[in-house]
């Protein structure tokens, strides 16, 4: 046994609550969604879990749950890295149209691919193909180093990001990968063997 990852989608942001595509756009938490990252670090800290360090996204809808986590758990200072390689899914041209509207506009079917499917990109942005691509060649370059070491490693990021690490973690195939949602605010602890495969997963939800 190696060391522990902790993924956190950040709590419920203001375009989760409207409703919108949000991909990059930076909008913030909403008070239940500072609430939920709150909740999340202080179920962290019941299971007396201190980090080594932090990475987070580029938007700070991931930035404030990665603090509110840190806060709740002691360790308020604690050396934090973002990187873009986090952020959500670029929805493109979809960004900041409502959910509703898009499925009125295109049909369920149409959405549901662009929202869930590995492969289909929608229209101007990022398939999850995509993001993973970003984001894989990241937790293996500059987080599972410090997992080996057996460090315990936080990830405050995204749904979309999130899903893509959690698939190739999971070696989850593109069909499979459609089913995977991921609460607001729901801390997913993976223990990793020393030869990087996952040992054991725990899902602390509501
Ligand atoms: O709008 C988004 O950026 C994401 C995450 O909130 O939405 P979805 O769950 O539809 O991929």
């Amino acid at each position: 046994m190696s060391g522990t990852l902790v993924l956190v989608r950040h709590g419920q942001s203001e375009w989760n609550l409207k409703n919108l595509f949000t991909g990059w756009r930076d909008v913030d938490l909403t008070d239940q969604g500072h609430g939920e990252a709150r909740a999340a670090g202080q179920k962290l800290k019941e299971r007396g879990l201190k980090f080594d360090i932090a990475f987070t996204s580029d938007l700070q809808r991931a930035q404030k749950t990665c603090q509110h986590i840190l806060d709740a758990v002691g360790q308020s200072d604690l050396e934090t890295v973002r990187n873009q390689a986090l952020n959500e899914r670029d929805y493109g041209d979809l960004a900041g149209l409502n959910k509703d509207d898009a499925r009125d506009k295109w049909g369920e079917d149409q959405v549901h691919v662009w929202r869930r499917s590995y492969d289909v990109p929608p229209p101007g942005g990022e398939s999850l193909k995509d993001t993973g691509a970003r984001v894989w060649p990241y937790y293996l370059h500059d987080m599972q180093p410090h997992v080996l070491r057996g460090e315990t490693v936080l990830v405050a990021a995204h749904g979309n990001s999130l899903r893509a690490l959690i698939m190739a973690l999971d070696g989850l195939t593109g069909e499979e990968v459609v089913k995977v949602e991921l609460g607001t605010g729901v801390p997913i602890i993976y223990r990793l063997n020393a030869d990087s495969t996952v040992a054991s997963k725990e899902i602390l939800d509501r």
